[in-house]
């Protein structure tokens, strides 16, 4: 058996008297991809933001391929999230540059790992932008002129540029026309399966985890209530709340 790229035990963040999340435990393995589900409120992003490094938990330990991460210097959890992990953001323009061209978008993260020759760094990023699917004749143009769903797809490819291994996503088809989300789910899943990610997708859309994550954690009140592979869970929800969350959906 493989040892686990990500561990996470007893992770717990409070704003004051209120819980954020509590609790939280689990193993990720390499090339596996988790959901994390709830309603608004459950305690998803706090929990995201505590596991990417935007904030401190008050508890609970985080390892990540075997190194202690709450015990890092900044500098070197910055340069880890820099070369290892990638983070794209529910809202595309919280994730790019946008007085920054497509391409550059895309070459600023190469260089900011060391890419030094020009004429390399273009070629990757129009590769890039291709496996995206945006057009090489887009290169150029600033993000502000591309559809939501093309800015989207740019922040992924500025994301996955460098080869991390594994990638938190919020909610990343949040706000997209059903159309959109449907092209980018695929897009995401393709890439994701080709690269041999690990990821932890946040979402309140049982859909996207459906397509995307192999296992899910349905999250309440800042606590996991319940655990397992995706389809057990949404075919077989064993806790009332999972059960209302999956009829809910089924109703629409
Ligand atoms: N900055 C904050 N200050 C105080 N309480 C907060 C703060 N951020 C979140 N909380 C509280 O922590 C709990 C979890 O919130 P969180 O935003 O993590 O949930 P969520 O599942 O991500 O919700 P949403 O889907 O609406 O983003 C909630 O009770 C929320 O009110």
């Amino acid at each position: 058996m493989t040892r686990p790229l990500f561990s996470v035990r007893d992770l717990e963040k409070r704003y004051g008297a209120r819980i954020g999340c509590t609790g939280v435990s689990f193993d990720l393995y390499p090339g596996e991809v988790m959901g994390i589900v709830g309603e608004s409120g459950s305690g998803k992003s706090t929990l995201l933001g505590c596991l990417a490094g935007h904030m401190a938990p008050d508890a609970g330990t985080i390892a990540y391929d075997g190194r202690d991460v709450l015990a890092m210097s900044e500098p070197e959890r910055r340069r880890m999230a820099r070369t290892d992990w990638a983070f794209v953001h529910q809202n595309p323009r919280d994730g790019l540059r946008l007085s920054v061209s497509a391409g550059g978008n895309v070459g600023e993260r190469l260089m900011a790992v060391g890419g030094r020759n020009y004429g390399k760094i273009r070629d990757t990023a129009t590769d890039w932008l291709g496996r995206v699917e945006i057009a090489a004749d887009r290169i150029d143009d600033r993000p502000s002129a591309f559809s939501g769903g093309m800015q989207q797809r740019l922040q992924i490819a500025r994301n996955l540029v460098t080869g991390p291994r594994l990638v938190f996503m919020d909610e990343p088809t949040g706000g997209l026309d059903v159309s959109v989300q449907a092209r980018l789910l695929d897009l995401i899943r393709g890439l994701v399966r080709r690269m041999g990610l690990s990821a932890i997708v946040v979402t309140h859309d049982l859909a996207v985890v459906r397509l995307l994550a192999d296992r899910l954690m349905v999250m309440k009140g800042g606590r996991v209530i319940e655990a397992g592979l995706t389809d057990q869970v949404l075919d077989d929800p064993q806790h009332a709340y999972t059960q209302l969350l999956v009829s809910s959906v089924l109703q629409v």
